[in-house]
């Protein structure tokens, strides 16, 4: 997170480090007692080796009551996910047992509504990621809060350029923005996560590159199947 601050500890107990080898690789976020919602280019360079997923954590080394590493079961990229585009840049990974929740660990809903959110509408976005162009790594997690982009305005021939498809959306990177690391957590606008942030390579905090994230809403089916599925 560029031009962000140190989170407030456990108030986002829906978050989620995506670990190899006890190195932060990218967030994500709670959706179900066993289920944790991220980016698939998180798993380009993991050479099929599964994640372990820590909950309930601020600091990603101190001891903290309730900071649990949890291996994982399964990791289920979405069938449309590519290393060419950030198209369907979702992860669904199940843990090998049910999360205990707590106050530092908890679910958090996500939009189901086929409604784009309001351009302007401003929203947060927490993460471990790095948290200076020199690629510093911040222990504690950062938060920042950014106001969407219209994808008109984020699809402009200098932005985007129409790579903005209608399961994507953009909030301004002018300064504040997600960058390496941050990929696979929630966007969160009025407490309830709109989308993920993706994690193809991009500049970060460069006004004309506006933040990509990948919508939600357009998956529920997807990861509504996916989790019943596999719910044995
Ligand atoms: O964050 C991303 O967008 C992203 N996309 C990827 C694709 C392949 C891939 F193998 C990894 C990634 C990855 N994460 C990273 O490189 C993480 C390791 C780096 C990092 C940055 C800041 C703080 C801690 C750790």
């Amino acid at each position: 997170i560029l031009g962000g601050r140190e989170a407030r500890p456990h108030l986002r107990p829906h978050m989620a480090s995506l670990q190899l080898d006890g190195e932060h690789i990218c967030g994500g976020f709670l959706i179900a007692e066993q289920w944790v919602l991220s980016a698939a280019h998180c798993t380009e360079e993991t050479d099929g080796k599964l994640f372990q997923v820590l909950l309930g954590a601020h600091s990603l080394t101190e001891p903290e009551p309730h900071k649990r590493l949890y291996r994982v079961r399964a990791q289920i990229p979405h069938p449309g996910s590519n290393v060419y585009n950030n198209e369907d840049d979702l992860l669904l990974l199940q843990l090998e047992e049910k999360a205990e929740l707590n106050e530092h660990v908890q679910v958090l809903p996500f939009q189901r509504e086929q409604r784009d959110v309001a351009a302007g509408t401003v929203c947060e976005v927490a993460g471990w990621g790095t948290v200076t162009h020199s690629g510093r790594r911040p222990d504690r997690l950062q938060q920042v809060e950014r106001p969407v982009l219209s994808r008109d305005e984020c699809n402009h021939r200098t932005r985007h350029d129409h790579s903005i498809t209608p399961n994507m959306m953009c909030t301004d990177s002018r300064k504040r923005d997600t960058c390496k690391g941050d990929s696979g957590g929630p966007l969160v606008c009025n407490g309830v996560a709109e989308a993920v942030v993706t994690a193809g390579s991009r500049v970060c905090g460069n006004y004309k590159k506006p933040g990509i994230y990948t919508r939600i809403a357009p998956y529920a089916a997807w990861i509504d199947r996916v989790m019943g599925a596999l719910s044995g």
